[in-house]
């Protein structure tokens, strides 16, 4: 099974995607994490010394190396889908689940947020809503399918898309059942 998550800063990629992968019994990883590992530093320092296009193309090449061997539920970051190399492999090597939100949601989760580069303007919401604008249709054009975030809280998602995998065929139906609540 491959399984990988897009959507902008907030969408719930990490969280979501670290659930579902214990859900499902299979690896999670993050794109980010792989990238902060190769990178020895945290995104945002790697964003202010090297630029933004030096990140970037450190996460083609992760994203292909990932793609190479998929597997697992794999996070995105939410640029990754700024580059066709990066929507073809994804597209082609995962089933891809677009977590779709407002921006005035994702403001509302990442006021206080400081790790996010993209996001460390004067008007956040501002930017968030010319992000969602220019992303989108990408998100869209990688997506098999779409999920809106705006009201389910992460379990619930993780049901709603262990649903759909098993609408599609990815899973056996009934084979990952909800862990009983204790
Ligand atoms: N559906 C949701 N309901 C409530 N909080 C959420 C939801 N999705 C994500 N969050 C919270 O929003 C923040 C950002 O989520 P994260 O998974 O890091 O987003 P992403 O990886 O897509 O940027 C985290 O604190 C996470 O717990
Ligand atoms: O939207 C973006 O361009 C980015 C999103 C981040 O990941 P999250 O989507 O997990 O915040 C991270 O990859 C980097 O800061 C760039
Ligand atoms: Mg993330």
């Amino acid at each position: 099974m491959a399984v990988a998550l897009v959507g902008l800063p907030g969408a719930g990629k990490s969280a979501v995607g670290r659930r579902l992968g214990a859900r499902l019994n299979t690896p999670f990883i993050d794109t980010d994490y792989v990238i902060e590992q190769r990178i020895g530093c945290s995104i945002r320092d790697y964003f202010d010394r090297e630029g933004e296009v030096a990140f970037r193309d450190i996460e083609q090449t992760v994203i292909a190396d990932l793609a190479a061997n998929a597997q697992g539920v794999l996070a995105t970051g939410g640029g990754a889908v700024l580059r066709e190399a990066n929507r073809s492999q994804l597209r082609d090597h995962f089933h891809v689940i677009y977590l779709r939100s407002s921006p005035e949601d994702l403001f509302r989760r990442l006021r206080h947020d400081v790790k996010r580069p993209l996001l460390q303007v004067a008007d956040p919401l501002g930017r968030l809503r010319e992000l969602h604008d220019a992303r989108d249709p990408l998100y869209r054009e990688t997506a098999h399918d779409v999920v809106d975030t705006g009201r389910p809280s992460i379990a619930m998602l993780v049901n709603i898309i262990v649903m759909q995998l098993e609408l599609a065929g990815i899973v056996a139906p009934g084979a990952h059942p909800e862990e009983p609540a204790s």
